[in-house]
């Protein structure tokens, strides 16, 4: 009994310890625990206090930009304004701008007309006062007068070479002329040269290249000197000349058609007879003036204008040709309507700027096709084209191969020509400040078959020349452009 109650006792002393021993480890455990725990939390603590930190110190930049925010929103306002002003000061220098330019096309337009008024006038005075007078003053002129005047033929001062032989630039009594070498006599004496060229330097016209003199012993013609060269080269913007506006080709239209009116109403008519580009020379602002008048009478070799083939390659021979009547051709009879012939190609030309070959069949087509605009030369600028393609139906019948069918200068193309020659100059005098597409529109409908078409196509042209003042700005002005 002892024994039991010694071995419960010895068993319950060893649960007690066994009891101790597992509260001890619990014990150990919780204060790795706690101090895990505690641990972590002090670095919570310094987190918390750095955030804190960086709290205070965003809040204190925050405060900073908000007290300068109305300081940057006032700047804004006042550079929004600034910006403002800027821009309403560059529209207001565009629109300045674009008025004098406007200004100063209207003003250059206005010189060229007054100085083609002036040179048309003093053209007719000189031209009155040598009818007047009876015979005009005509110089014989030696050949070493020739030869200085030329600077002893200098290469340099050559400024042509055609079928009837080479032109020269020459200074001479204080003028500057050019000189045109003909070939050798031929079967012509030296009488018949002379008295044929009195008789050509008789027949004076605004629009005819004025011959001044000869120098007989050496077979030269002297002309007044035409700064701006021939038509052909222009059209082709040869020699860096720029594209001459459709007002100038009008006006260079007109002055043909009046010379050629002009030759065959002389009693008996005198008929050109060699009417194409390159006799059609250009002088100051552009005026224009037949040249080489006459001059197959005084050229040995020219019976018939294609034979001459010595200086020229065959294709200048076809050029040559598309300006030659075709009935001339056939019968070897040359009469004014050959020249109405010659001149419906130049008009052709003027109106489309392309090669001659094939230029007639061209127009047809386009006018056909109603494609006209895409033959138009848009290097002359925004063409009225109601105008235009009455002008090219007009070049097409004087380009008729029967001569009976080609229009009469007088009644049939000046009477179209010099309306529309009248109104350009006088849409740049007039000042029709209320332009708009509204009356460019109320012109065109009024424009054609009206009785008042002058007074209708007055103000059309002059609509149609401000329409054309962008393209006018970015072109020389052939008016005041001085070539030579
Ligand atoms: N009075 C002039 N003023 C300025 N240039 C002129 C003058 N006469 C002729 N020329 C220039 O010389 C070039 C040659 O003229 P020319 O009349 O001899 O030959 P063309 O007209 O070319 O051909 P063709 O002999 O068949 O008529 C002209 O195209 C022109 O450029």
């Amino acid at each position: 009994m002892e024994s039991v109650k010694r071995w419960k006792a010895e068993e319950d002393a060893m649960e007690a310890v066994r009891k101790a021993k597992a509260s001890e480890s619990l014990c150990t455990k919780e204060m790795i625990q706690r101090k895990e725990m505690e641990e972590m939390l002090e670095r919570k603590k310094q987190e918390v206090e750095t955030m804190k930190n960086q709290r205070d110190e965003l809040t204190k930049e925050l405060r900073m930009v908000q007290d300068q925010r109305p300081i940057l929103e006032s700047q804004m306002v006042k550079s929004n304004c600034t910006v403002k002003e800027l821009e309403d000061k560059i529209i207001s220098a565009v629109e300045l701008l674009i008025s004098f330019k406007e200004k100063r096309d209207e003003l250059r337009i206005e010189h060229g007309n007054a100085i083609r008024k002036v040179e048309g006038l003093r053209n007719l005075v000189e031209w009155k006062a040598t009818t007047r007078l009876g015979k005009p003053q005509f110089f014989a002129l030696t050949f070493s007068e020739i030869n200085d005047a030329t600077n002893n033929f200098d290469p340099s001062w050559k400024i042509g070479e055609g079928s009837h032989g080479s032109v020269y630039k020459g200074f001479l009594r204080h003028m500057h002329v050019a000189i045109k070498m003909l070939p050798s006599y031929g079967c012509q004496g030296h009488l018949e040269f002379q008295h044929e060229v009195e008789v050509l330097s008789r027949v004076r016209h605004p629009n005819l290249t004025t011959l001044i003199g000869t120098c007989p012993e050496s077979r030269s013609l002297i002309y007044e000197y035409l700064k701006n060269g021939n038509l052909e080269d222009c059209l082709a913007c040869r020699k860096n000349t720029s594209p001459l506006p459709w007002q100038t080709r009008i006006h260079i239209a007109a002055e043909i058609c009046s010379a050629l009116i002009f030759l065959h109403s002389n009693k008996p008519y005198i008929v050109h007879g060699n009417l194409k580009p390159t006799n059609v020379l250009l002088g100051t602002n552009f005026v224009s003036k037949l040249s080489d008048l006459g001059i197959s009478r005084l050229s040995p070799q020219d019976e018939n204008p294609t034979n001459s083939s010595t200086l020229y390659n065959n294709t200048n021979l076809k050029d040559r040709s598309a300006y030659i009547d075709p009935e001339y051709l056939k019968t070897g009879e040359m009469t004014p309507k050959s020249d109405v012939y010659s001149f419906g190609v130049i008009l052709l030309r003027l109106l489309t700027g392309r090669p001659v070959l094939g230029i007639v069949k061209n127009v047809k087509c386009a006018l056909e096709k109603a494609n006209f605009n895409s033959v138009l030369d848009f290097l002359a600028g925004e063409w009225p084209l109601e105008q235009a393609k009455q002008l090219a139906h007009l070049a097409l019948r004087c380009c008729e191969e029967n001569r009976l069918n080609r229009p009469d200068l007088v009644s049939d193309v000046w009477s179209v020509l010099e309306p529309m020659k009248t109104c350009i100059a006088s849409a740049s005098t007039m000042n029709f400040e209320g332009a708009s597409s509204g009356s460019l529109s109320f012109c065109l409908s009024h424009f054609s078959g009206s009785d008042e078409r002058s007074t209708h196509s007055c103000r059309w042209f002059h609509v149609r020349s401000r329409c054309n003042k962008r393209m006018v700005e970015q072109r020389p002005q052939h008016f005041t452009h001085d070539k030579s």
